[in-house]
């Protein structure tokens, strides 16, 4: 089975969020399923200079305009990186400037990518034709609408990871993509008058994947969806929740040398050198229970209700480290909850994987308050780690953290706690119930042992994909006949 990945970000060769750890970790989790994914991916700057020993140039003539392939081998997968330096060949992020607007031409550049993508699966490249096409998030979201457009018979999987970024642009693009004037439509890529790409991979692609089972069922709710509820509804048949994973050999407590004492399920004790050191990196007056949280610092994440929270964590008796970057807004607020608790609150701004395993494996508790979570990893790689998640009740938190209940604790099966409102209060309460735990040592212990050892790896999700895959090549992916029926609502 031969599948093409098309994404924006996949690890290491550059990475936003979590979307980039996933696409980055599939193609060799599939490859276990017998699955042969590559991945098509833009040539910013940094993947360029990442990847120096390239095969290529392979020429494609798009229609957007004049691209090449340049093929490249990272941690075993085959990327093609979509060289075209007019559109990708800039200063600043995969989406926006260094002053942190948007890219003007965005439309363009995914728009490109996708024409590839469909090149790519219409007439194969260097020999290599795919039978499955998977399209991530927004940017990739055209895909399925040129595959339908040209008649490409790849069946198509449009994963959302996070519903929140339509990939939204004027109406005025939309004569530039090439698409058949009819597209235009509510049974097509339109969305409140105008292109939506992320539209578009959901209403052609022939199969739908969201990163969790509690976000699949989220998305059919007005208050999660952003306004494709309906859509989403219409699509239930198609749709389905695949749990992500992590990468369980970059992420292994027993063998990390990113960490000073490394540790395994009989020995989490090993785990207070770790949060001692930590303590010395960040100037904490006292070696005191830790929560942390390694987080993108926006709204979605709930790190507005830690920041509230955070006189009343300290006043229960716990230090406090943060590390993550985005809203500056909430980067400034971080930087004043320090200054208000020195010795208490250590604060790093900026993105470092070394730091946030070195924070794993030493913090008593990871702090997830999100208001919406697709699937979340950072609390999948707390849980591998030992460090009991704090979490919202929500998306892939439910799915992949079991409260500590009564029933649960009886049960010896709890692996972290739920909040049960999400607010600075829920947050202190849940810390009420922490310290609780944290005071019954074998209770803790053991909690610590169940976290440690719940399934967080790819396996069985890799499966999953790998099922909906054979599925859709034997052909009992969506009917082509439901895009006949909505194409006469079209007229
Ligand atoms: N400053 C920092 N330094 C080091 N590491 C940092 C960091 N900030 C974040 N990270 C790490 O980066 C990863 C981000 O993963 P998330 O699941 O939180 O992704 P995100 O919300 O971006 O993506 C979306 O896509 C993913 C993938 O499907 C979904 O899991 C998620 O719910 C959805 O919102 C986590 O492992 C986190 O620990």
């Amino acid at each position: 089975m031969k599948v093409l990945s098309i994404t924006s970000e996949m690890y290491p060769l550059v990475k936003t969020g979590g979307l980039a750890d996933v696409c980055g970790a599939l193609p060799a989790a599939l490859s276990q399923q017998g699955v042969e994914m590559r991945v098509l991916l833009p040539g910013y700057p940094s993947v360029l200079a990442a990847a120096r020993h390239c095969g290529g140039p392979t020429p494609l003539d798009l229609p957007l305009g004049p691209a090449a392939l340049r093929r490249c081998t990272v941690a075993g997968a085959t990327v093609w990186i979509l060289d075209a330096p007019e559109l990708y060949d800039r200063p600043g992020g995969p989406y926006q400037a260094a002053d942190g607007r948007d890219h003007g031409d965005n439309w363009k550049r995914f728009g490109l990518l996708a024409q590839a993508a469909a090149r790519i699966a219409a007439k194969g490249a260097e020999g290599w034709r795919p039978d499955i096409v998977h399209a991530h998030d927004w940017q990739a979201g055209l895909v399925p609408a040129y595959l339908s457009a040209n008649a490409i018979p790849a069946p198509s999987v449009q994963t959302i990871h996070n519903i929140a970024f339509p990939g939204r642009f004027p109406a005025g693009i939309f004569g530039s993509l090439g698409l058949p004037s009819g597209f235009f439509d509510m049974y097509g890529v339109e969305f409140h008058g105008d292109v939506s790409f992320l539209k578009a991979g959901l209403y052609f692609a022939d199969a739908i994947t969201t990163v969790s089972p509690t976000y699949a069922e989220e998305l059919t709710r007005p208050g999660f969806a952003h306004g494709f509820d309906g859509l989403i509804r219409d699509r239930a048949a198609d749709v389905t929740g695949i749990l992500n994973g992590i990468d369980t050999a970059e992420w292994d407590p027993a063998a990390d040398r990113l960490i000073g004492r490394r540790f395994t399920p009989r020995s989490p004790g090993r785990r207070t050198e770790n949060r001692r050191a930590l303590g010395s990196a960040f100037a904490l007056a006292e070696d005191s229970p830790l929560v942390s949280v390694i987080s993108r610092l926006t709204h979605q994440k709930g790190i507005d209700l830690i920041f509230e929270a955070a006189d009343d964590i300290v006043a229960r008796g716990f230090n406090l480290i943060v590390l993550g970057t985005g809203d500056p807004a909430l980067e400034t607020a971080a930087h004043a909850v320090a200054t208000r608790h020195p010795g208490r609150v250590g604060v790093h701004i900026g993105h470092d994987e070394a730091l946030a395993h070195r924070i794993q494996a030493g913090t008593d508790a990871l702090l997830v308050p999100s208001r919406f979570e697709p699937c979340g990893l950072t609390q999948l790689c707390a849980l591998r780690y030992g460090a009991l998640p704090v979490v919202a009740p929500t998306g892939g938190l439910i799915d992949s953290v079991i409260d500590a209940t009564p029933a649960s604790l009886a049960a010896g099966v709890a692996t972290g706690i739920h909040l049960r409102e999400l607010s600075a209060r829920g947050i202190g309460a849940a810390l009420d119930r922490l310290s609780a735990i944290m005071a019954d040592p074998d209770c803790h212990a053991r909690m610590i042992r169940n976290a440690m050892c719940a399934d967080v790896s790819w396996s069985a999700s890799a499966a999953r994909y790998a099922a909906l895959y054979a599925g859709l090549v034997a052909g009992r992916g969506r009917s082509r006949d439901s895009l006949s029926l909505s194409a006469a609502k079209r007229g």
